[in-house]
């Protein structure tokens, strides 16, 4: 709600959030899209709370986030939240099947090994298990974090580009399962993506330009958000030429 984030020195601030309020109502697929440098990841790292907006409020179930003590919040982020972000983040001395689990013993919980390789299967990773993130290639290794994000069922999963570095037939069976997690497992789950069709995935698109929420389309197809991103691609250069 009413989120703002600056950084750097008064002298020389950036401002990449300029007054953000949106919800990701339970259970469902939203995707947040703009041009370079319009404040995707700033929203996604105040909203999952991985950083603190400079102004603002975040909710959580109804419970305000990103307060009390660093335990809490990491305590509550375990058991709430999954993340792909764009650095995997896999750790280097473990299995792909242990960067999976990795969350879910963090967090003090049963592991369902079967299930972990299930969805390991799921991204098309049969047979990886046993590798080590450095005898994986980078979409290998995308797909093990996106396994990974989902394995413990958050109730939300903030995904940054999680399909930008794998090819068609591998982004399709990412996108397919997080729909899946979404009607199936009523996950919630926001998206940030360059791309229109990875877009029609979800249930609504968010358009971000200069930190600011200027529109957002339900029921999205792959033609309408380009032909969207494009208008605003327009009005953005107008309005600087002013
Ligand atoms: N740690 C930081 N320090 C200073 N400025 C930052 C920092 N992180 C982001 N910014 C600036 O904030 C603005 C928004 O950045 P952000 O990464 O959220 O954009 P984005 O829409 O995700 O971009 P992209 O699509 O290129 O990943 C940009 O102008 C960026 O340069």
């Amino acid at each position: 709600m009413g989120l703002t984030k600056t950084y750097g020195p008064s002298s020389n601030e950036v401002t990449a959030l300029a007054g953000v309020t949106t919800s990701f109502a339970a259970g469902t697929f939203t995707a947040v899209m703009g041009p370079s440098g319009s404040g995707k990841t700033t929203l996604l790292q105040c909203a999952s709370g991985l950083d603190r907006p400079t102004t603002g409020t975040v909710y959580v179930d109804g419970r305000e986030f990103v307060q009390g003590s660093e335990a809490a919040i990491t305590r509550f982020r375990r058991t709430r939240i999954g993340f792909v972000f764009q650095q995997y983040n896999l750790l280097p001395t473990l299995t792909a099947l242990q960067n999976v689990t990795l969350p879910m013993r963090l967090a003090g919980r049963k592991v369902s090994r079967k299930q972990c390789l299930a969805l390991l299967d799921q991204v098309g990773l049969a047979g990886y298990a046993d590798r080590r993130p450095t005898e994986l290639s980078g979409g290998q290794q995308q797909r093990v974090a996106i396994a990974r994000g989902l394995a413990s069922r958050p109730s939300i999963v903030f995904a940054d580009e999680p399909t930008g570095a794998l090819d068609g037939t591998s982004a399709a069976a990412v996108l397919a399962l997080l729909r899946q997690a979404v009607d199936e497992h009523h996950q919630t789950i926001v998206m940030v993506t360059h791309d229109p069709i990875a877009a029609a995935f979800a249930d609504s698109v968010v358009f971000l330009t200069d930190g600011r929420i200027v529109g957002t389309m339900k029921d999205p197809s792959a033609a309408a958000v380009s032909e969207q991103m494009l208008r605003l691609d327009l009005a953005r250069r107008n309005g600087g030429q002013r």
